[in-house]
């Protein structure tokens, strides 16, 4: 997977995508990562890559000229294939952990990162394939998107997590909240690690962590919950959460 940023902050891009997993990513060559500044495209004396908006009203927009251009070298640079333009925006979809899966099956992704009050629709309407949302909040651009969608697909693709991590990461997959976790000291000024997690009974234990999972998921995303088909174990466990808990 090659992911090529188009935006006006490269050292924050490469900065945080640095580190950790993506990080040992990029530098194994399991993923690659460029990023395409629109002000190496703006031509004026000013490095112009923002202007007023028709209209009138508060803030400036992203021309599409400098946009435009930083996508076509992005598309240059690397062999001709499949590869798709999102526009990281409010009015996109919502980032769901299906939707990154989907993503995470092409060889290229190019992300468009706005800034300023957003980009000039005709670049939108023009140029992108797609436009995603984190979710309803305002932020200050588009680039904190780009980075999650960097990070979760990453995690998505073969020989980036390591052996032990992928196993929690089809942990995850199982779409419930996670379970408690604990490590030393056993006893302390915060309180004791649960019994069961202090024996060797990995039976027990699986139960006890799935247990928590799904009561959790329960109580504080019931919305996940009704999205899965619990097996009849996980039914039984739950129930027995509930008990305990009322
Ligand atoms: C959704 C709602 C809160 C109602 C709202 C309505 C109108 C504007 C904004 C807003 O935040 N505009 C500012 C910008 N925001 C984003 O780029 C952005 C915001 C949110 C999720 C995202 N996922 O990717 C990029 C995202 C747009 C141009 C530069 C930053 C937010």
């Amino acid at each position: 997977m090659h992911f090529d940023v188009v935006s006006l902050f490269p050292d924050m891009v490469f900065g945080a995508a640095g580190y950790g997993v993506t990080g040992k990513a990029i530098e194994k060559g399991l993923v690659g990562l460029s990023v395409w500044n629109p002000r190496d495209y703006a031509h004026d004396r000013h490095k112009t890559v923002d202007d007023r908006p028709y209209g009138g009203g508060p803030g400036m927009v992203m021309k599409y000229q400098p946009l435009l251009d930083a996508v076509n070298d992005a598309k240059r640079s690397l062999p001709a294939d499949d590869a798709k333009v999102v526009y990281l925006s409010p009015q996109g979809r919502l980032i769901t952990q299906p939707l990154l899966q989907e993503a995470s099956l092409s060889r290229r992704l190019i992300l468009v990162a706005g800034r300023y009050e957003g980009v000039d629709e005709r670049f939108i309407e023009s140029v992108c394939d797609d436009e995603w949302s984190l979710g309803d909040y305002v932020i200050s651009g588009g680039e904190l998107a780009a980075l999650i969608v960097i990070d979760a697909i990453s995690r998505l693709i073969p020989g980036v997590l390591g052996d032990e991590e992928s196993a929690k990461q089809d942990s995850h997959a199982d779409g419930l909240l996670d379970c408690p976790h604990y490590t030393r000291p056993e006893r302390g000024e915060l309180g004791d690690v649960p019994e069961v997690l202090l024996g060797g009974n990995h039976a027990a234990i699986r139960r006890w962590r799935m247990k928590q999972a799904l009561g959790r998921t329960w109580l504080r995303r019931p919305d996940l919950l009704e999205k899965l088909k619990l097996t009849a174990e996980q039914d039984a466990l739950l129930k027995e959460f509930r008990n305990e808990v009322v």
